[in-house]
């Protein structure tokens, strides 16, 4: 399963990094509201500064909703650079841009996936990645994991090779559970990606492991 940090916080993407296991990255209009990123060119650099700064996909959003925008959008956005993912929304004319970006060599990750049929739409699309939102759907009382589960059933079924991009992962468990039901990606706030590390027992072995070793 590959990490792809879901971030567009600088020194976060670098912690993530130098870990040795990023594989990607991702963000959304959110991520970069926060890190107070304005205006179309400081968006465009600050993809620009991702991608130099991650050596794997980096998914970047189009913000428009009609086919020839997302379009012209995207287009702008791969030309970043080769690593660029464009991130496409899971509406009609989305579906209908995937297609066109699919037949135009650009790489792409449907976003905003809450169900297996949409999942499906955007696989017959050739989106590269589909985003299914498990934290936003347990959120409302629904079972986010089994939506990947069966998303991984159908599109091994189908020999789809669209990959499951788990995103709005809440928690470290979600991680666990996701690479459990099949999800190719997981796509994690630091702290997520940071709890797999914890465990009460390690702690307490290596404080015993270094209190013997002073008697070695
Ligand atoms: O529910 P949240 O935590 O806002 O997450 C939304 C998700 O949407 C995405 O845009 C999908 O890639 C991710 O950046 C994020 O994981």
């Amino acid at each position: 399963m590959k990490f792809f940090i879901d971030t567009a916080n600088l020194a976060q993407i670098k912690e993530a990094n130098d870990l040795g296991i990023l594989d990607g990255v991702t963000t959304n209009p959110s991520l970069m509201a926060k890190e107070g990123i304005k205006g179309n060119d400081a968006i465009l650099n600050h993809y620009k500064t991702i991608c130099e700064l991650v050596d794997g996909d980096i998914s970047a959003e189009v913000l428009s909703t009609d086919f020839e925008s997302i379009i012209e959008e995207g287009k702008k956005l791969a030309a970043i650079h080769p690593n660029i993912v464009v991130k496409v929304p899971m509406i009609k004319d989305g579906v209908k841009a995937i297609k066109w970006f699919t037949d135009n060599g650009i790489r792409t990750n449907c976003t905003l996936i809450f169900s297996a049929g949409q999942a499906i739409l955007a696989a017959k699309a050739g989106a590269t990645y589909v985003s299914p939102f498990l934290g936003r759907i347990d959120d409302s009382g629904w079972d986010g994991v089994q939506l990947i589960e069966q998303i991984a059933n159908i599109f091994a079924i189908q020999g789809f090779k669209t990959e499951i991009l788990a995103a709005s992962i809440r928690n470290a468990n979600h991680i666990i559970r996701c690479a459990e039901a099949g999800a190719h990606v997981c796509t994690c706030p630091l702290d997520s990606i940071l709890g797999l590390l914890k465990h009460p027992l390690t702690d307490i072995g290596l404080a015993k492991f270094l209190e013997d070793a002073k008697k070695m």
